[in-house]
């Protein structure tokens, strides 16, 4: 483990790193590693490899350019200087080679099922059960092709994949595109790990032994004996902590361990503010114990400050959404959850859609032994993602915002083919995600759609939370939703209120909505341009996953960045990664 003692300053989430897959230095024997022989250019020229074999220097704006076009034009080359000036001022996104990727073992890249990789058999059973249910043909995806076999320590043809420090512990860093499928990546070793652990501890074997002769003398007639078990021997010291910045995220993640949790027996609780103080505390210390958590960092800390023991018995840490975890407003917390599960931590996992520069410098400096999986796609908005523009300067918006916001929605839901359900009278309805950077601003956009007839819910700390979780829920869930077709008829200007019963909308700011799983949105709109090429991934994140195809639509007033603009656009069209 390389942290020791304080941390330095916490990372900034506004720079992103182009050194994401940059290895340690050292390999197993301390030696330094060495360049890699054969490096393939173009944007696919990763792929299929495993391991992140980084250049010691970063390379200049103009070879990555030249590397990714797979020629040396000199014209090009200067013109692509200029394009990415703009962003280069604006210095939120950074560059990865395509030839830095990590590389896949051939073997592990060719994983075409999840009964191919080395878990248990009942995860692998409650994968098609309850986790991914209803899909057929489900694939691992590359984060997960690369992240399994590492977690559960299988050989992935990486000398550092070996690598554990004294007290045998490993640290990973999960770097892959949104909506990737990270969670399950980080999720199903931690909980391989955990039953495997389960099965060899003699401390769980004996209390098994005792808690069923306990019940056999319970049911014996005339039974005077003490009616209590002993506490477990896990009561109040989960194995398996996941961090998240939300409560939404703890319900999000916390869903998906629960649907494991069925099949493969572990006991998998959510700490969060949505949850009551009643609900944590019965589920923390039941008799039954508990194995995984699921929590923010400031509810499990303040939890860990009243009981230490909490995290002394923590074998598998790990935080999600790290830029965030490890930001300046979460890094204390976050830090002092770490130090505490320490000594008992075996595997650290950090994951991540973006990493800023900040947060890359600061893993160096306190894990240099840190294992980095980096995909092919980090840090580009998939081509299948379009991004469309607005000049709200011009007529007929002369910098309304609000206007061209209701107009854009308007025209989505108008164009939305209206008879494409297959139960007649039925519309589908489309979900559409607006994001903006302020939070004061959320509430404000929402009431403006609301009073152009647009059903919109704004996200944020005081939205009820009954409210708050119907809407993400209608987002979240795959299936199409359906509206009623005399309710969703649109009628003529000037003929009554017009109302658009066929779109719902959530206006947000991207640390609202950070990692919500909105499988349902294929149309996000740009309320403000974004500050930080980071805030652009995230947004234009919440649609297009998994494969999906999405719809971006920036609205740029008369005093936004168009040239950042253009150039996220142009990187976007020529599908690489954002600087
Ligand atoms: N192999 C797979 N095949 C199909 N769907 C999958 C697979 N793995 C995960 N999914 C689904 O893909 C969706 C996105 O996964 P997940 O939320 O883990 O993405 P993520 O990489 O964490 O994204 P973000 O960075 O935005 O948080 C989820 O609905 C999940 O159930």
């Amino acid at each position: 483990m390389g942290r020791t003692g304080p941390p330095r300053s916490s990372p900034s989430r506004m720079v992103l790193s182009d050194r994401v897959a940059h290895p340690s230095r050292r390999d197993t024997e301390g030696r330094e590693s060495r360049a890699p022989r054969h490096r393939s250019a173009g944007p696919f020229g990763g792929m299929n490899q495993t391991f992140a074999r980084i250049r010691e220097r970063t390379p200049d704006r103009t070879s990555r350019y030249a590397e990714a076009r797979g020629g040396k034009d000199k014209r090009g080359d200067r013109k692509d200087e200029r394009r990415t000036k703009a962003m280069k001022m604006q210095s939120s996104l950074a560059t990865i080679s395509y030839g830095h990727r990590t590389r896949t073992k051939a073997s592990v890249a060719e994983v075409e099922s999840f009964d191919q990789f080395d878990l248990l058999p009942s995860i692998k059973e409650a994968m098609s059960n309850d986790v991914l249910k209803g899909m057929v043909d489900i694939k691992p995806t590359p984060i997960q092709r690369l992240a399994i076999p590492a977690l559960l320590g299988q050989d992935t043809g990486r000398r550092s994949s070996r690598i554990k420090d004294s007290n045998g512990r490993q640290e990973f860093l999960l770097a892959a595109e949104t909506g990737s499928g990270k969670t399950l990546a980080y999720l199903l070793p931690a909980v391989d790990a955990l039953k495997k652990a389960e099965a060899a501890d003699p401390a769980i074997a004996a209390y098994r032994e005792y808690f069923d002769k306990q019940m056999a003398a319970m049911r014996e007639p005339g039974y005077t004996g003490p009616r209590e078990f002993e506490p477990h021997p896990t009561a109040a010291r989960p194995k398996v902590v996941v961090l998240v910045p939300t409560a939404e995220l703890v319900d999000q993640v916390g869903r998906v361990a629960k649907a494991l949790s069925h099949e493969v027996k572990f006991r998998a609780s959510l700490f969060s503010a949505n949850i009551s103080a009643k609900v944590i505390n019965a589920s923390m210390y039941s008799p039954t114990g508990i194995d995984l958590v699921v929590a923010t960092p400031h509810l499990l800390s303040s939890m860990a400050d009243s009981d230490p023991n909490i995290l002394s018995r923590v074998s598998h840490l790990v935080v999600d959404e790290a830029d965030s975890l490890f930001d300046r407003s979460f890094s204390p917390v976050t830090t002092a959850i770490l130090d505490r599960a320490l000594p008992s931590m075996k595997q650290l996992v950090l994951c991540s859609a973006t990493i800023p520069k900040r947060l890359d410098s600061y893993l160096a400096s306190e894990f240099p032994d840190m294992i980095r999986l980096t995909t092919p796609n980090l840090h580009a908005i998939p081509r299948r993602v379009q991004l469309g523009v607005i000049d709200v300067s011009k007529d007929p918006y002369r910098n309304n915002k609000d206007l061209a916001c209701a107009d854009a929605i308007w025209s989505i839901g108008k164009d939305a083919p209206r008879f494409e359900s297959s139960t007649p009278g039925e519309v589908d309805v489309k979900r559409i995600m607006v994001f903006v950077n302020e939070r004061e601003k959320t509430q404000e956009v929402a009431n403006y759609l609301v009073s152009k007839g647009i059903d919109a819910v704004a996200l944020h700390r005081d939205t009820s939370e009954q409210r708050q979780s119907e809407m993400l829920d209608s987002f979240t869930t795959t299936g199409p939703m359906r509206a009623d077709l005399a309710a969703a008829a649109i009628p003529p200007p000037g003929k009554g209120r017009r109302s658009l019963p066929n779109t719902k909308v959530i206006v947000a700011t991207d640390l609202a909505s950070r990692g919500i799983d909105t499988l349902a949105v294929r149309h996000v709109i740009l309320y403000d341009v974004p500050h930080s090429t980071i805030d652009f991934i995230h947004r234009l994140g919440r649609a297009g996953r998994m494969g999906r195809r999405g719809r971006g639509v920036v609205l740029v007033g008369r005093n936004d960045r168009r040239d950042i603009v253009a150039e996220v656009r142009e990187s976007m069209f020529m599908g690489q990664a954002l600087i």
